[in-house]
């Protein structure tokens, strides 16, 4: 079963955390404080962002490549997105907000909610890097990206692919899945041999973490960048918020703590700008672009 953890039981929970992202590379939070009216003021902002005409939705622009509006295309025809480079700067919230001409009770909680999450994927972030022993490591200056999904799923489309199989390019992803469709499916380590999907079915009020291939090259390995990817089950829009950590400007290279003799370096340091290049240039999407940033040289 999908690993919970409980934000309120921590240092407690430090070692069933460590162990979910070995292992899982994904786990289930509860306790989060995030007010559940929150929650759901955003989701139906989102919502109706997503049901704007398409010429308004394309005024969202990339600030990097892949940020902003993504329409539904070839692979992914049942999906839509829009996104939002940098949430944790004011100026980048409010460019968002005018792009999408939206009104000032949905910039309140587009501004609310994006604090409250930035808040939380820092914390988290902090409860992981402190259970691996490496809790002074700063965030200072980390970016984060939002991106709210929409599926288009229908009568016709049930058993088809929402978003292929992925993992996440950067080192953590808090989701808030759709409170009622599901379709998220996730593979966890133990399933890699089998190549077998497991299905994550929603919770309200929960949220769902996910690591990213950033985590894995940080951790030097130790941590597991979850494969998963979205299935249209049922006949109904499906619509799912993702704040993903991102990571430094500069190069990552895993701490010290991590390198030994028996642990070579995995990874040569590289910035996370240049491995989301790398990923795009190369089409790989599910984990393999981490081998093309293999070292060679295995000293500390
Ligand atoms: O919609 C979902 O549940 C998952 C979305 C996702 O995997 C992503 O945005 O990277
Ligand atoms: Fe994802």
């Amino acid at each position: 079963m999908l690993p919970i953890i409980d934000l309120e039981d921590f240092p407690n929970q430090s070692e069933k955390l460590l162990q979910a992202c070995k292992e899982w590379g994904c786990f289930r939070v509860v306790n989060h404080n995030i007010p559940l009216t929150l929650l759901s003021e955003m989701k139906c902002v989102v919502r109706s962002l997503l049901d704007l005409p398409v010429d308004i939705k394309r005024k969202n622009t990339d600030v990097i490549s892949g940020s902003g509006y993504v329409a539904p295309s070839k692979i992914n025809p049942l999906y839509e997105a829009l996104g939002l480079y940098d949430m944790g700067s004011d100026q980048a919230l409010h460019d968002f907000c005018n792009q999408l001409s939206v009104s000032p009770q949905q910039r309140d909680t587009i501004l609310s909610y994006s604090r409250e999450l930035h808040k939380l994927v820092m914390d988290l972030w902090q409860k992981l890097a402190e259970s691996m022993g490496v809790g002074n490591d700063s965030t200072k200056g980390w970016k984060c990206q939002f991106r709210i999904n929409k599926y288009n799923f229908t009568e016709e489309t049930v058993g088809s692919t929402g978003v292929q199989i992925h993992t996440d390019s950067g080192f953590l992803t808090v989701l808030q899945e759709d409170d009622c469709v599901g379709g998220l499916e996730v593979m966890p380590k133990s399933s890699l041999a089998s190549a077998s999907f497991l299905p994550v079915h929603p919770c309200p009020g929960t949220l769902l973490v996910n690591l990213g291939d950033m985590a894995t090259a940080w951790s030097n390995g130790v941590l597991y960048n979850v494969k998963h990817r979205v299935q249209c089950m049922e006949a109904a829009v499906r619509i799912s918020i993702a704040l993903f950590l991102l990571g430094p400007k500069e190069a990552v290279k895993a701490p010290p703590e991590f390198v030994d003799v028996a642990h070579p370096r995995l990874y040569i340091p590289f910035t996370y700008e240049d491995f989301r290049k790398l990923r795009q240039s190369s089409g790989y999407h599910a984990g393999e672009a981490l081998d093309l940033v293999r070292s060679n040289i295995q000293t500390r």
